[in-house]
């Protein structure tokens, strides 16, 4: 799903008007009427449940104008309060004009600002996609004002105040809403966790905007849901052997740390790779076979830490750094890693750390490198702390097109850049998973993915993000948020992978 800038926004709706020969007023009510549908089955208010509309002079008070009358219509009693203006827009003020005398309407006033109460449901149309400037005087104050209130806030395309595609500055009057309903395509915005407490819950209201013209729209963000991975991950032949999905080598563990390489090794294991040898120092090897029975374990002749790089011959694809450590000896483990490895590379954890502090290892990474940095992770590697998290994002973009690697950074909608300079959001995955050990399972699904060589590096690096975050998503039914571990996770990593295999054949059926 592409998420588009405001101009591109506004380039759709133009779009949709044209090709779909309806004026903007209609497209206006379809919004009204999508919101006015999302209200219902969303809330089943009571007929006597407060509806408190707040409109700006633009298109977003025009959707809260028409919902009003939409409303009011079903037997509900809103009230509507007008931010005063000079100038308008016209579906505004045509939609004024429709508003029942009986629907109450008044006028916002610095002195005479309204307080709603516990029970009572306000609607933020001031502001949406139109916004240009931080708000200031008696708009500030009016949300201001209403981020006090105990009623429910629920945010008609935007949260008022936050500007869709960019920034605000830091001290900036913004609506924090419970629910942000949009229209049709996510903004950005709504990815940043800089702006988790002004979007609330998000959810996208259909409302038919023009496919065509969403086609022929040139975008580098987009949110990765299962649509977009149907038929990207192939069903196992019947005739495969475990040659077929390649032989993956993991290079993990050190003295206390032993635990990262074995939800690493489980992980790859589950991620469908035909073979799997865990290079690990000697501290860990009991410990190794017999919780990770299937993996094949090759001791590294130091006690505490990885010392050697193995012969890397026999191997599709290596992933290296869950608890590794970052003694000189694995970092030359790695120096010699990136100079010989003629093979796909994941690059985890501690052997990202040593890139951070050995700058002159980022030019020895191979192209197609994936590279799965936390944030902090991600700053030791650029070396620069980011200003906000617009300005991480164009950092990450920027790593990812002068390393030509694909770089991953964790969070709540992991992203990943390509070396094109795309990015894409993750749509899986919950706050459980939020726990120790869970980047360690993603390195080694992401490592199975990379030994298959039938999956482009991009391809195994979205369905591993998607499937990661699904099965931690499965999980959390049986153990809570709380309570998930990330051997959890490991457990339904067959389960998501599964979902993504037969997804093509659902869609033929
Ligand atoms: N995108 C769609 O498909 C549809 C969108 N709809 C709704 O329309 C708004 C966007 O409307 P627009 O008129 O362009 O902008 P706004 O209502 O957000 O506000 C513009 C209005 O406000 C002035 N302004 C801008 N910044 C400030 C500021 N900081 N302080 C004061 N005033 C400001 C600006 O000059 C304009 O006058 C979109 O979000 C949807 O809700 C359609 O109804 C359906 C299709
Ligand atoms: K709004």
């Amino acid at each position: 799903m592409k998420i588009l800038s405001a101009a591109q926004t506004r380039i759709l709706d133009e779009g949709t008007i044209k090709a779909q020969g309806i004026t903007s007023l209609e497209l206006m009510e379809r919004a009204a009427t999508a919101l006015l549908n999302w209200l219902l089955d969303a809330l089943h208010p009571a007929a006597d449940t407060p509806f408190h509309i707040l409109c700006g002079p633009g298109n977003n008070g025009g959707d809260g104008l028409a919902l009003a009358r939409l409303l009011h219509q079903s037997g509900y009693q809103p009230q509507v309060w007008l931010l005063p203006t000079e100038k308008s827009s016209a579906d505004y003020a045509a939609n004024l004009q429709r508003l029942p005398t009986a629907v109450p309407r008044h006028e916002l006033h610095a002195r005479r600002l309204p307080t709603f109460p516990a029970g009572a449901v306000m609607l933020d149309a001031l502001f949406g996609t139109g916004l240009s400037r931080p708000l200031t005087g008696l708009a500030a104050q009016v949300v201001a004002h209403l981020n006090e209130s105990q009623a429910l806030c629920i945010a008609v395309d935007m949260p008022s105040g936050l500007l869709a595609d960019a920034p605000q500055p830091a001290d900036s009057a913004v609506v924090q809403a419970h629910y942000t309903l949009s229209f049709e395509l996510p903004k950005l915005a709504f990815f940043l966790p800089q702006n988790a407490e002004f979007v609330g819950e998000w959810e996208l209201l259909s409302i038919g905007l023009e496919a065509t013209v969403i086609h022929k729209l040139a975008v580098d963000n987009c949110f990765i849901e299962e649509n977009f991975l149907v038929g990207r991950y192939p069903k196992r032949p019947k005739f495969s052997h475990k040659g077929t999905f390649g032989h993956a080598l993991l290079l993990a563990g050190s003295r206390g740390k032993i635990g990262a390489a074995v939800l690493a090794s489980q992980a790859c294991l589950r991620g469908g790779t035909g073979l799997l040898t865990t290079c690990i120092p000697q501290v860990g090897y009991d410990i190794l076979q017999a919780t990770a029975p299937e993996a094949m374990c090759l001791p590294d002749p130091a006690l505490g830490h990885l010392s050697e790089l193995p012969d890397l011959q026999p191997y599709a694809a290596v992933g290296i750094g869950p608890g590794l450590g970052q003694e000189e000896a694995s970092r030359e483990v790695l120096r010699q890693l990136l100079e010989a490895a003629k093979v796909p590379l994941v690059i985890d954890a501690d052997a990202l750390n040593l890139l951070g502090a050995n700058q002159e290892l980022l030019d020895l990474l191979p192209p197609d490198t994936l590279l799965t940095p936390h944030p902090k992770e991600f700053e030791r590697l650029t070396g620069e702390p980011a200003r906000d998290d617009y300005h991480r994002l164009e950092q990450l973009r920027q790593f990812a097109r002068q390393r030509r690697c694909f770089c991953v950074l964790k969070g709540a909608y992991t992203a990943l850049a390509t070396p094109d300079g795309q990015i894409y959001f993750n749509s899986t995955g919950n706050p459980g998973m939020a726990t120790g050990g869970s980047g360690d399972v993603l390195t080694g699904l992401l490592l199975a993915l990379r030994a298959d060589k039938r999956l482009s590096a991009c391809n195994a690096a979205l369905i591993g993000l998607y499937a990661h975050g699904r099965a931690g998503d499965l999980a959390v039914q049986q153990t809570g948020e709380a309570g998930l571990v990330a051997g959890d996770i490991v457990r339904f990593i067959g389960p998501a992978l599964q979902e993504l295999a037969d997804s093509l054949t659902h869609i033929v059926e």
